[in-house]
């Protein structure tokens, strides 16, 4: 379980206090897909930076199972990155020279996982193993980059827009993608999008803004990413 209480992250603005996120609390059982919803500048993406703990917070607390994630040394803080979550960003950010196997391993080497064929299977990136990334298309490029967050056997798997530059079609293939392996692996999603048809398909869906929490709604019943209305 992920167990946040009160969390608070400012930035100076000129004279004054911004709060990206102001007293926020959220609790997400494992194996939940969540999605994050809220105006540009609602404090969408401080949050799950803060939650994964790639940015601290000025105050709050962030509890996954016994861990509290604030309490921790930096190295155990890195371990605990390293070990428990992945990341999927909206830009790939996949290594240029590196082709598509080499970038799926970079995540699996940093746990010594031996699974890639049946991930890039998985993600249906079989017979392009060998390509560099800009022989790729957008969406072959985010599935590469969905293998590569999931070579790492995550528990939780935070996505910042992973649809965002891509059209509806290899956005609904991803999403496929996202919910079949997360079936077969049974990790959580937190994933922040700017595409409200994309909570349909969530288990819980999260509105902010202004950098608070102003709805949780818990879905009992989900509908299939084919069923979804763009
Ligand atoms: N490093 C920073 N320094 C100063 N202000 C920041 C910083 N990061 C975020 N902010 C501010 O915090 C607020 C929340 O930003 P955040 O990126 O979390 O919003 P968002 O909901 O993800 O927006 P978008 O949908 O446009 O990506 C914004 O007002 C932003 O300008």
């Amino acid at each position: 379980m992920l167990k946040v209480e009160n969390l608070i992250k400012s930035y100076q603005d000129g004279n004054e206090l911004l709060y990206a996120l102001n007293s926020v609390s959220l609790t997400v059982e494992h194996g939940e897909f969540v999605v994050i919803l809220g105006p540009s500048g609602s404090g969408k993406s401080t949050f799950l930076n803060v939650i994964s703990g790639l940015e601290s917070p000025d105050s709050g607390s962030i509890l996954y199972d016994d861990y509290e994630i604030g309490k921790l040394q930096q190295k155990e803080l890195t371990l605990f990155r390293r070990d428990k979550t992945a990341f999927i960003f909206q830009a790939y950010y996949l290594l240029p020279f590196l082709n598509v196997e080499a970038n799926i391993k970079m995540g699996a080497d940093l746990k010594g996982n031996q699974h890639i064929r049946e991930i890039i299977d998985g993600v249906g990136l079989g017979g392009l193993e060998q390509r560099l990334p800009h022989e790729l298309s957008g969406g072959q490029q985010q599935r590469a980059s969905i293998a590569r967050a999931l070579a790492k056997k995550p528990d939780f798997l935070f996505c910042d827009e992973p649809t965002g530059a891509l059209d509806e079609e290899t956005s609904k293939q991803i999403l496929t993608y996202l919910k079949k392996l997360q079936k077969q692996l049974k990790f959580t999603i937190i994933m922040v999008t700017h595409n409200s048809s994309i909570a349909q398909i969530a288990t819980k869906v999260i509105k902010m803004s202004s950098g608070r929490i102003v709805e949780v709604t818990n879905n009992a019943h989900p509908c299939d990413v084919s069923e979804l209305t763009w």
